[in-house]
């Protein structure tokens, strides 16, 4: 009896194991990973920008960045589990080069930094959005502007009007941020956020796409009308 006891416990004991094993799996399997590159001229702000989305807060002191630092954050989007991973770049060329062909293979989204109290970093973006194309990055990996520092109010250089007509002329949206300002941190977290549910909504409809080519259908995969996105 207390064999029978025992037997019948670990057998459930085997079942909720091998159930919490498959879930797990499951759930790491299912878990996407979007890679979000972000670039611009040195000290624009990308390390402090980064470190707020993933970290919550501002980095008290920052060296120039050597090569890249990967950040990443979980998040959340219409039930999904996404991991968001962020690869903050270096600036300065002589720290970036050899880094280059990383920074955009397979990369999801690009995020463009300027710094609203600096004209030449806002002029030079154009040299940014040239390096990126010259990388074959398709004309579907969602791009967004940032302008960062706007804390900064005395010292601003670049008006938002100009700002909105550069991104406009280049298919993005514009963020005008502060990664220094505490209140500010909810609209840094929309640049992310923003781009991770386009690219979960891209990707719905690739998986539409394919099944209506099968002859199948998956209503689970249609993308919800009633969308979360903050942009
Ligand atoms: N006032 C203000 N200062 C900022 C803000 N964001 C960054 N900074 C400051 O700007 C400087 C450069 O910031 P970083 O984040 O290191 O710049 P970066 O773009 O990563 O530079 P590289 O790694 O060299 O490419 C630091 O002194 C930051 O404290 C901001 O929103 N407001
Ligand atoms: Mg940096």
């Amino acid at each position: 009896m207390a064999n029978q006891a025992h037997g019948r416990g670990e057998g459930a004991r085997l079942a909720s194991n091998s159930l919490d094993l498959s879930t797990s799996l499951e759930r790491s399997v299912q878990t996407r990973i979007f890679k979000i590159i972000v670039i611009g001229d040195s000290n624009v702000g990308k390390t402090c920008l980064t470190f707020r989305f993933t970290g919550g807060s501002f980095p008290a002191k920052t060296e120039a960045t050597i090569g890249v630092d990967f950040r990443e954050k979980a998040v959340e989007i219409e039930g999904e589990r996404i991991k968001v991973q962020v690869w903050d770049t270096a600036g300065q060329e002589r720290f970036r080069k050899s880094m280059v062909e990383h920074y955009y293979r397979n990369v999801h989204a690009v995020v463009f930094v300027y710094d609203v109290t600096k004209m030449a970093s806002f002029e030079n973006l154009k040299t940014w959005i040239q390096e990126c194309n010259g990388h074959r990055v398709s004309a579907s990996v969602p791009r967004v502007l940032v302008g960062n520092k706007c804390d900064l109010v005395d010292q601003i250089q670049v008006p938002s009007n100009m700002a909105l007509k550069f991104a406009d002329a280049h298919n993005m949206l514009l963020f005008e941020t502060s990664a220094k300002d505490p209140k500010e941190s909810q609209n840094v977290d929309s640049i992310f956020m923003c781009l991770a549910c386009r690219l979960k909504a891209q990707k719905s409809l690739i998986y539409r796409n394919v099944e209506r080519e099968d002859g199948r259908v998956r209503l689970n995969q249609e993308p919800n009308p009633k969308s979360s996105c903050p942009c």
